[in-house]
């Protein structure tokens, strides 16, 4: 059975290579803000928009292509106070969004769905809890000369795997969840599929 992955996402690509897996990509070409936006609007818990996100960049392309298992992906950040952040728009946005995170905690949730003939067959939700330090002005400024645009498609405004540590006073849970996938459940269920050799 093929494997398609359903993101855009060249963090998603990189660990599924890393790993070892052999795998197409397509673009689910879904309006995430749309989407977002609708879930948002009905009071959808952070973990259960990343799943649902998932779930319809999944289908999207299973329908498309339904013979293959059709793996699809979302990373959430969710604030102490339920709120949750986007990507930044801009590098003034970014600042901001490094500010509201700035001393406190948050959990990164990553979402996987896989599916086959549009249908989901398989899903999982994993958390890390991210603890960040107290970031002064003059840190997110030179932050930023560094990371910016690089981090523009990041959700959080860092990447984990470069200068993104520094931010950290702690982390809570697996590192590929940070990354934009829970790689360790997605690489079972490959395993229970006969993709990967047991
Ligand atoms: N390299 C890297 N990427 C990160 C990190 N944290 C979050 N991300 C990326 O932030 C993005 C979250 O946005 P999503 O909407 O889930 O995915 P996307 O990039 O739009 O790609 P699609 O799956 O096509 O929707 C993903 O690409 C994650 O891989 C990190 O620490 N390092």
């Amino acid at each position: 059975m093929r494997l398609v992955l359903a993101s855009k996402s060249a963090s998603r690509r990189a660990m599924l290579t890393a790993a070892g897996v052999v795998f197409e990509s397509a673009s689910a070409s879904v309006d995430e803000e749309a989407a977002k936006a609708a879930l948002r609007a009905d009071g959808v818990a952070p973990r259960d928009l990343a799943d649902a996100l998932a779930e319809l960049k999944a289908l999207r392309v299973s329908h498309r292509d339904p013979e293959a298992l059709v793996l699809g992906s979302d990373s959430v950040v969710a604030l102490e106070d339920g709120s949750m952040l986007d990507k930044p728009a801009d590098r003034a946005e970014a600042a901001d969004h490094l500010r509201r995170l700035s001393g406190k905690r948050h959990e990164l949730i990553s979402a996987a769905v896989m599916a086959i003939d549009g249908k989901p067959v398989w899903r999982v939700v994993d958390r890390a809890k991210m603890h960040v330090r107290p970031l002064s002005e003059n840190f997110i400024e030179a932050y930023l000369d560094l990371e910016w645009p690089g981090i523009s498609g990041c959700v959080g405004c860092y990447r984990i795997e470069g200068p993104g540590a520094q931010l950290f006073t702690r982390i809570e849970g697996s590192q590929f969840t940070v990354l934009g996938l829970p790689l360790l459940p997605v690489l079972d269920y490959l395993r229970v599929r006969g993709i990967l050799a047991s």
